[in-house]
């Protein structure tokens, strides 16, 4: 049976379309990673996936049931949690999430402890109202990661995290796959592409690729052979070429191409570093973000 299966889903806001014919289907101990730019339609549909969001039309199975159905067989993990209970701390939060999912009292405790051990939550006992937005969201994950659910919809579980807690993050879920599905979006590409089996890409609604992230990149940037990132600002005639802040990043179509740029770069004495193409460049070079391809 499939985690998650969807066929033709789509969903209107009055005129806007948010999703548009929407299929595919994801196998149980997956790590699926949904991305696409803003407003591609991502939170739209992990609240559909999850209950809280009705389809215009179109099928959406959870482990073959209608998800409002299969509610305690997956966890949810929102883009954004508006309210708090302020004077609750770290480790009230997880035991109260767990004796709402009907955990016994003795197990819950035992559960506590590890989750808030496994995300390194120091200050499980200050009442939340004092704690960072990051250090907020790390209470969240270990929340839901608490449980054992079969399936975990994570919306944005990176945001607000350090460099730390998110490698600590992808470690956790590696983990928790052996026995678990889960379905998360982030716009931290490469990490995605590193810690997922396969991703999901939304564009304006429609499904723009699923599948391993080297084969979307390698699908998408055909033609491209590698990126020589310039710590600085460049002109190169006749290649590709974006800014990125201070730096800029040139394509290259060939080892050839790639050899004459390091010449030119290394001749203007500009430090440089020649780095292999990943998913993330198919916003960057492919213009998924520009509307362009
Ligand atoms: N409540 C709403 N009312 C009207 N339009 C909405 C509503 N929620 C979302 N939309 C529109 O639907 C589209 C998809 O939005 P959604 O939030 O699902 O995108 P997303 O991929 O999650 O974006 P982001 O990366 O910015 O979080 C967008 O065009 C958005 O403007």
């Amino acid at each position: 049976m499939f985690a998650v299966e969807v066929q033709g889903l789509s969903k209107f806001y009055g005129p806007k379309v948010a999703l548009d014919r929407v299929s595919f289907s994801i196998e149980e101990g997956e790590i699926v990673g949904v991305i696409g730019p803003n407003g591609a339609g991502k939170t739209t549909l992990i609240r559909i996936l999850t209950c809280l969001l009705k389809p215009d039309s179109g099928e959406v199975r959870v482990f073959g049931r209608n998800p409002c159905e299969a509610k305690e067989l997956f966890a949810l993990l929102p883009q954004d949690v508006k309210a708090h209970f302020y004077t609750l701390t770290p480790r009230d939060y997880v035991y109260y999430y767990l004796r709402m999912r009907g955990v016994g009292r003795k197990e819950a405790r035992i559960r506590v402890k590890r989750a808030l051990e496994e995300f390194e939550i120091s200050y499980a006992d200050e009442a939340v109202s004092t704690l960072s937005g990051g250090m907020m969201r790390k209470v969240l994950l270990a929340m839901v990661l608490s449980t054992d659910a079969g399936l975990y919809f994570l919306d944005e579980p990176t945001v607000g995290l350090d460099v730390e807690s998110r490698l600590k993050l992808w470690e956790v879920l590696r983990e928790r796959a052996k026995g678990a599905t889960i379905v998360l979006t982030s716009h931290y590409l490469n990490e995605i592409s590193s810690v997922c089996d396969r991703v999901l890409l939304l564009r304006e609604g429609r499904v723009e690729a699923f599948g391993r992230s080297e084969r979307i990149a390698g699908e998408y940037l055909r033609g491209l052979h590698s990126k020589v990132v310039v710590f600085g600002e460049v002109r190169l005639d006749g290649f590709l070429t974006r800014r990125a802040g201070r730096n800029t990043y040139v394509y290259t179509r060939s080892k050839a191409e790639e050899r004459e740029a390091v010449e030119v770069l290394e001749r203007a004495g500009v430090p440089f570093k020649v780095e292999e193409l990943t998913i993330e460049d198919v916003f960057i070079a492919g213009g998924l973000d520009g509307g362009h391809r």
